[in-house]
């Protein structure tokens, strides 16, 4: 056996009952199975971490970040354990300064967000201020631009004058306008939205993430918040990736403490407890608000629960 199957072998034993490991996804024609480099690597230890990652159900993009990170773990430890699992910052090339230090970082906003209920339109984000929720953001999805605008709008004069922050998701030019809290976007909008002018006009910035690959890409734009999911399956959006699961979120939040941190996806009031002692300040739901009988109860007994 080679030293490097040999090597990711070890990896993978370590760590197959932690949660870690989730079922490789199924590979047609248009996304063929990812491919591990050879030439570029470092050193075995970055083929084997690769390797590992990738029988472990991660990603191409994410099974090459973490070779990386094996790799420098190693050299760094002065040994390989498979028992270990990288975690540290510098392992993933993260940036090496924090927030205050860093001329092109968001504004600021609370290490821990508490409950964050995404709510479909401004109707709902008056329920959940008058159910005194920390956390809101508008996810109302149209083409229409004035009814987008007036549904801002809504929610901003929603939360004024009350305790709860808001974030509007997608229309950054128009939560600019409407002088929301913060806005929500996702990887893709990084392509599209003018980040100068989020960061100019001083709103927060709060971005999503599906794995290690893009929570090395949200570190380099210094966010408000860096959200995570999807936790668990959810049927109200299609998801780049598979569920992570709670071993992974613990890796996660492990790796970004340093950033205030939401989990979101499939969570409800039989997983919330758990979610949070993962270290997240934050986590998001939906349906476990929007779908329970009574809304404004529910509100109460999840932040009881992430409490508990
Ligand atoms: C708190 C939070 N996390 C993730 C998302 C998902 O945002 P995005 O990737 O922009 O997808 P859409 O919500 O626009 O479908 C979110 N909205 N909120
Ligand atoms: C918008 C979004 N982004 C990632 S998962 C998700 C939906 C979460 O909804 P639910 O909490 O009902 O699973
Ligand atoms: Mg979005």
């Amino acid at each position: 056996m080679s030293l490097i199957r040999d090597l990711a072998d070890q990896i993978i034993q370590a760590h197959r009952s932690n949660d870690l490991c989730i079922p490789i996804p199924a590979f047609s024609i248009n996304s063929p199975p990812p491919r591990i480099d050879n030439e570029a690597a470092a050193d075995h230890y970055e083929l084997a971490g690769a390797l590992a990652a990738i029988e472990m159900g991660f990603i191409e993009s994410d099974a090459k970040v973490l070779g990386k990170a094996w790799s420098r773990m190693t050299l760094h430890d002065g040994g390989f354990d498979p028992f270990k699992w990288p975690s540290r910052p510098e392992q993933f090339d993260l940036l090496p300064w924090t927030r205050n230090m860093n001329p092109n970082a968001f504004k600021e906003c609370p290490k821990r967000l508490g409950l964050y209920g995404v709510m479909p339109d401004a109707d709902w984000v008056k329920r959940m201020v008058d159910a005194e929720i920390p956390t809101v953001q508008l996810r109302f999805k149209s083409e229409d631009r004035y009814k987008i605008r007036r549904q801002i709008k809504e929610s901003v004069k929603a939360v004024e004058s009350s305790k709860t922050l808001l974030f509007i998701n997608d229309y950054w030019e128009e939560a600019i306008d409407a002088e929301a809290y913060g806005v929500h976007l996702g990887q893709e909008d990084l392509e599209t939205a003018d980040l100068e002018k989020i960061r100019g006009a001083g709103l927060r910035l709060g971005l999503s993430t599906h794995g290690y690959s893009e929570l090395v890409i949200a570190d380099r734009f210094c966010p408000s918040y860096i959200a995570m999911g999807a936790i668990f399956p959810t049927n109200l959006k299609k998801m780049p990736t598979a569920p992570q699961g709670l071993g992974r979120l613990y890796q996660y939040a492990k790796l970004m403490s340093h950033y205030p941190l939401v989990a979101i996806g499939g969570i409800d009031q039989d997983s919330i407890h758990a979610v949070s002692k993962s270290g997240v300040g934050s986590v998001a739901v939906v349906r476990a608000i929007t779908q329970a009988k009574d809304p404004k109860a529910a509100v109460k007994h999840l932040q009881e629960l992430m409490q508990a």
